[in-house]
């Protein structure tokens, strides 16, 4: 994403490469309580069969806790975790040799699988199915296919985009878990717990005030603990409350629903320049000088959660919600045209 300042973005940055806030258990993981159910099932059953848990594909918006999940999966089934992300693996041969190093059971991670190179992703195919490498070795007519035997191991995969994958390779994963978004409940839980583990003293409402802004999303929630820390130590004000809360994180240009100046030129540009639309992805990307990606991942999801965007066949539009958030008034002909619209469903 174009704006490094962005505090509220989702997107991995070094202060989250600090894992203690990262839950270590699948008890000690708030939220998700149906994703956490069937695994926890699955996990048990592949346990007590002695064998390797079928292949797992995690789908979800940014920072919703698919690598804590991946981890915790490989810890409870008590086998090796091995990482890697899709465009990482640049040749069939890297992933072979990912492949050939792993112990039966093992957990192989791929993070954003959906960037994986079609090369590498065809020799994935056997893998996954038949526990089975099959390499072309040499050129030209010297060239002959060997099969190699694999651990029978366990694929656990990310992606924030089910729509990039190919349907041979989504076909494969026996467990799909789609991850939501949080709710503001489950967000100060994870607030206080964070809060217990930095030692920082907090208050009720300043928990919830912070869970609040959050976007949803434990990885946001985390990085607004640690910014309202820094705010409070310096202002040197006792414990975190909803008033501290609120000035620190206001001062940050995070909003009372958790939208940020980037969500808010979204939608103001969307109000301001195309009438509330339907404008198409491309023009608001080149609009925000954002990539057309990271305005889908990052941006759009949450905003289609909380009922401010729609998407429709002729591009994007918002809702009258949110013409309210942005202190505008909904124009006549959208009011009229979005109740037709709901009158065209029923
Ligand atoms: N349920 C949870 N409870 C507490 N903390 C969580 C939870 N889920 C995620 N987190 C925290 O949020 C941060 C982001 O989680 P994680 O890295 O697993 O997200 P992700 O879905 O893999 O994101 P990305 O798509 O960017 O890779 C982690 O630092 C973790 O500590
Ligand atoms: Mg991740």
């Amino acid at each position: 994403m174009n704006s490094p300042d962005r505090l509220i973005t989702p997107d991995k940055r070094g202060e989250d490469a600090d894992n203690s806030l990262r839950p270590q258990t699948l008890d000690d993981f708030v939220g998700q309580a149906a994703a956490r159910a069937n695994l926890k099932i699955f996990i048990e059953a592949a346990k007590g069969r002695g064998e390797a848990l079928d292949h797992v594909l995690f789908v979800g918006p940014p920072g919703l806790g698919k690598t804590t999940m991946a981890q915790i999966m490989a810890r409870e089934l008590g086998v090796n975790f091995r990482s890697t992300s899709g465009p990482v693996i640049a040749k069939a041969g890297d992933l072979a040799a990912l492949l050939t190093n792993l112990e039966e059971r093992d957990v192989l991670f791929i993070d954003e699988i959906h960037r994986l190179n079609p090369a590498v992703e065809e020799i994935l195919y056997p893998a996954m199915e038949d526990y089975q490498l099959d390499l072309i070795i040499g050129e030209g007519p010297a060239a002959r296919s060997v099969k190699i035997d694999l651990a029978k191991f366990t694929l656990v995969a990310a992606t924030t985009r089910l729509g990039l994958l190919t349907n041979p390779l989504r076909d494969r994963f026996g467990i799909p878990v789609r991850l939501n978004f949080y709710t503001v409940e489950e967000l100060e839980l994870i607030v206080r717990r964070g809060a217990r583990i930095l030692g920082m003293p907090l208050a009720d409402d300043g928990a919830v005030e912070i869970a609040r802004r959050a976007r949803g999303t434990p990885r946001i929630a985390g990085r607004l603990l640690r910014r309202v820390r820094d705010f409070a130590s310096v202002a040197d004000s006792g414990p975190v409350d909803r008033r501290i809360a609120d000035e620190a994180l206001s001062r940050l240009e995070v909003d009372a629903l958790g939208l940020d100046s980037l969500d808010r030129r979204y939608l103001s540009m969307i109000a301001m320049n195309f009438g509330g639309g339907p404008v198409g992805i491309e023009t608001i990307a080149a609009g925000l000088s954002e990539p057309r990606d990271a305005i889908e991942d990052i941006i759009e999801p949450y905003l289609i959660q909380q009922g401010f965007i729609q998407r429709t066949p002729r591009g994007r539009v918002l809702t009258a919600n949110a013409w309210k958030h942005l202190g505008l008034d909904i124009p006549r002909d959208l009011a009229i045209q979005q109740i037709n619209l709901f009158q065209e469903e029923d």
